[in-house]
């Protein structure tokens, strides 16, 4: 019997409009659909869509709400009462602070207030004289931000300055393209402060994935940082109106303030370790094994000082896992393979584990699956800005080498996808995974074919 249709679908909802496309796009059908009212159905007409859209809109009274508390008066007139902020701040500092003392005694830490030096490998001294000795000693010290070495850099000033400012400035310089640099222009930005952020190369957020730092960098500049590529600093002199900045381009600058963005070193010297024969590499970073062990066996170190991944999640991992192994009798390791991470811009934040595509591509094959869209909701309100959801694959095993996502609480989205990432999940298994409508994320599973496919060997 001779058909008109191969497939004839009735209703152009969801299901039927999927159903449809599919069988005539990828297979061939010849499909017809019927549709009695207006094609996208539910979802689309008055479901999902409009709903979620509302779900925006109604938000707006209890964000003003919010922000009022935070310092806001009315945002659009930029009256943000710092002083006001600030304070709530220090409140909120001390909160924590007062829940971290109380948690450590609870567990029976004596905590002393003070300095700790090495005097030898089983002996601290303290900054009054006190001495006390000790099995074990762990090093987690941190890091300290680094300057650049230009004259006149003392005048400039660092990430710890920014929380204890009496007054916002009016123009401020931050140097530096990296997390600190990029989320500091994000909030003074933000806040009002004309902000100019010079960094030296020519996309922000270096060792990130190529097409997530193209678009940190856009949407650096879209949301009014000045932002100034292939610029850096080489003096900087005290003037009438604050500090004026000499860059390598021979221009020079007046701001009222300037930070420096330009990195952070293990904070291991004036420790002591000259009393013991700890190793540290050449940036003062503490030499450790993968039980965070030191050169002296009684002495371990974890965190920043170590200088392995420095995020305060691994920090607290590493710490975990000595304290564990040592005294639990449950020797554990820290798996730094694959660590995620956001950077925490806005409006859209940048989420990130595992391989970029420049390394997936170096390490060999890799399907990268790539959808760069505007998101419903800044769309819908005129915006132009866009969110990015990748996915690296490699195509012999199948396994998600990669993730990368640019947008709206990408860092939410990032811990989410990294459960699975963590656990050798396969292009697959993301596709096996029903979608959650509407969001941003169900790209992540909805990705049917690869925007590219990278071979080694090829240009
Ligand atoms: C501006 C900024 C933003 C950041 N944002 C994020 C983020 O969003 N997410 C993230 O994961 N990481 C972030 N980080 C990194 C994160 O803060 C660090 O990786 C983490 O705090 C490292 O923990 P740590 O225990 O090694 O050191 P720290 O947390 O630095 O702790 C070291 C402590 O040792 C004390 N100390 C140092 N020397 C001595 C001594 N001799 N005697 C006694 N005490 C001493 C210090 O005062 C300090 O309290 C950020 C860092 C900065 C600077
Ligand atoms: N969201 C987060 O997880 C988060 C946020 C902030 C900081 N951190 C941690 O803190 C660390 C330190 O952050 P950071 O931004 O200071 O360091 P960074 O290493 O990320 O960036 C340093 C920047 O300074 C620039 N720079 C270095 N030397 C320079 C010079 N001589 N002249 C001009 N520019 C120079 C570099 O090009 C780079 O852009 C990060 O690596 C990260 O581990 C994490």
């Amino acid at each position: 019997m001779n058909f008109d249709y191969d497939l004839f679908v009735i209703g152009g909802g969801s299901g039927g409009v999927r159903a449809a496309r599919i069988a005539a796009g990828e297979h061939g059908a010849r499909v017809g659909l019927a549709e009695e009212s207006r094609m996208g159905g539910t979802c689309v007409i008055r479901g999902c869509v409009p709903k979620k859209l509302m779900i925006f809109a109604s938000n707006a009274p209890m964000m003003a709400d919010e922000m009022r508390g935070y310092g806001w008066g009315d945002a659009n007139a930029h009256q943000f009462d710092w002083a006001a902020f600030r304070n709530k701040l220090d409140t909120e500092l001390n909160r924590l602070e007062a829940a971290y003392t109380t948690n450590a005694e609870r567990a029976g830490v004596e905590i002393h207030r003070q300095r700790a030096k090495l005097v030898d490998h089983h002996t601290v001294s303290l900054a009054d004289g006190t001495r006390f000795t000790a099995k074990h000693i762990l090093i987690a010290v941190g890091g300290r931000p680094a300057k650049i070495g230009i004259p006149g850099e003392e005048l400039g000033l660092i990430s710890d300055d920014l929380f204890l400012l009496d007054e916002l400035p009016r123009r401020a310089l931050l140097i530096g393209g990296g997390f600190i640099a990029c989320e500091f222009a994000t909030i003074l930005n933000g806040l009002g402060v004309q902000t100019v952020q010079a960094y030296r190369g020519d996309a922000v957020l270096r060792g990130f994935d190529t097409e997530a730092r193209e678009m940190a960098t856009q949407q650096l500049s879209d949301i009014g940082v000045d932002l100034r590529l292939g610029l850096a600093p080489t003096r900087m002199d005290k003037s009438e109106g604050g500090v004026t900045v000499s860059f390598d381009d021979g221009s020079s600058e007046e701001f009222d303030a300037v930070f420096f963005a330009t990195g952070r070193d293990p904070y291991s010297w004036d420790l002591g370790l000259e009393n013991t024969e700890v190793r540290r590499r050449k940036n003062g970073a503490i030499e450790v094994d993968q039980w965070s062990q030191t050169s002296v066996p009684s002495i371990f170190a974890v965190g920043d000082v170590t200088d392995r991944v420095n995020l305060t999640p691994v920090a607290i991992r590493e710490g975990h896992a000595f304290a564990d192994t040592i005294f639990g009798g449950h020797a554990r390791k820290v798996n730094h393979d694959v660590v995620a991470s956001a950077v925490y811009l806005r409006p859209a934040e940048l989420g990130t584990i595992g391989l970029t595509e420049e390394q997936a591509r170096e390490r060999g094959a890799v399907d990268v699956y790539s959808a760069v869209f505007r998101p419903m909701r800044s769309m819908f309100a005129g915006s132009n800005s866009r969110t990015m959801m990748k996915l690296l694959v490699d195509p012999d095993t199948d396994k998600v080498l990669g993730c990368h996502i640019f947008g709206p609480e990408a860092g939410e989205m990032i811990q989410l996808a990294a459960i699975p990432i963590t656990m050798g999940a396969t292009k697959a298994d993301f596709d096996a995974t029903m979608a959650v409508h509407p969001t941003a994320a169900e790209e992540l599973v909805t990705m049917r074919q690869p925007s590219r496919r990278h071979r080694p060997g090829e240009a």
